[in-house]
């Protein structure tokens, strides 16, 4: 097989910034993407419905002229988040979901949720309504190793949320163990997972082993094979449980060579073209499309987008080592293999 036409792929999971990083990295998502769960971990996060509201208009202004990209807004979780303003915002879909962040778990995350109790009435409120909550699943107490701290988040805290809140609709956000995987299988119709493409790619001796490659450092952080090679299975699988949440998460390169660098890994560029190499190499193409656009709408209860993309098989593809931005150069995710789907324009 030397092309593939795949039904146009969405990003569950994207993190687009804001300013000159927006206006730098939105082309390279909108280029391949029908639509994107928009992360709202800006400083300061997006938080109200007034704040979603006017990072879209700032998305739409930004997003390539011609282009259909859709960006699907979500509010930030915090304890103090008013319910009248979440439903409203809601009901006149303005946002898709509805972010927890357990507070100090990532990125930008200070104002996110320490005791779960104070969200509460608001998570039964989206069971309700059938809102999506997106979830960055990793425990914050720092006796846990942070290895172990996704496999902890579930059952300290994600098992007894939904078991609090039955029907309350989850995304385990980035997924990087079996533990997680296993959970999400079990876990009914009311629970899905993203699967980042850079987690399909490396475990932690690509960060750690042969000397520190903080370009690879992202959270959760990549684990052992074992974990990398359930998530191939996962993604690879077909199953409607899990769908692409590229987490492409810009940051330039002075903010990630430093002492304490930040985490994520810039994958937007080249995403699709590395997703259908590990797709090849699994012997299972013509699962792609389920990972990258079925699935993830269905669990949304949105259409799948009406057209297509074609990737073509041939010589090694090329893309920038790194992106420039007015901020400072932006380092792509380098898979380290050869790449030989493109999609074609
Ligand atoms: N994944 C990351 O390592 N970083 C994300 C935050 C997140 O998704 O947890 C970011 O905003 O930079
Ligand atoms: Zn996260
Ligand atoms: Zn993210």
């Amino acid at each position: 097989m030397d092309r593939l036409t795949l039904r146009r792929p969405d990003d569950w999971h994207l993190h687009l910034r804001d300013g000159a990083m927006m206006r730098a990295v939105l082309p390279h998502s909108a280029a391949h993407f029908g639509r994107a769960i928009i992360m709202p971990n800006l400083v300061p996060p997006v938080v109200t419905a007034r704040d979603a509201a006017e990072y879209r208009d700032r998305i739409l202004a930004a997003k390539p002229r011609g282009s259909a990209f859709q960006p699907l807004m979500t509010l930030y979780l915090t304890e103090e988040t008013e319910l009248r303003d979440l439903r409203a915002a809601a009901e006149i879909g303005l946002i898709t979901a509805v972010k927890l962040y357990p507070a100090g778990a990532t990125t930008n995350s200070a104002s996110g949720v320490r005791d779960f109790t104070k969200v509460r009435r608001v998570l039964e409120n989206m069971a309700q309504i059938g809102l999506p909550l997106c979830v960055h699943g990793e425990v914050t107490d720092p006796e846990i190793d942070i290895f172990d701290r996704e496999a902890a988040f579930i059952d300290r805290v994600l098992d007894p949320i939904r078991r609090d809140v039955p029907g309350l609709r989850v995304v385990m956000e980035h997924v990087t163990t079996s533990d997680a995987v296993d959970y999400v299988r079990g876990g009914g119709d009311d629970i899905a997972a993203t699967i980042t493409t850079h987690h399909l790619v490396i475990n932690r001796n690509h960060i750690l082993a042969g000397g520190i490659k903080p370009h690879y450092y992202c959270l959760p952080v990549a684990k052992r094979e074992t974990h990398r090679r359930a998530l191939v299975a996962a993604a690879t699988s077909g199953e409607a449980s899990f769908f692409l949440g590229t987490d492409s998460a810009p940051h330039t390169d002075a903010a990630k060579l430093q002492p304490c660098g930040c985490a994520g890994c810039f994958t937007a560029p080249n995403t699709l073209s590395v997703l259908a190499q590990v797709f090849e190499a699994e012997g299972a193409l013509d699962r792609l499309e389920a990972f990258t656009s079925l699935n993830g709408p269905a669990f949304y209860r949105l259409p799948v987008n009406t057209d297509t993309i074609t990737l073509e098989r041939g010589a090694p593809v090329e893309y920038p080592a790194a992106i420039d931005t007015d901020d400072g150069p932006v380092t792509v995710f380098d898979p380290g293999m050869p790449l030989h789907w493109r999609v074609l324009d």
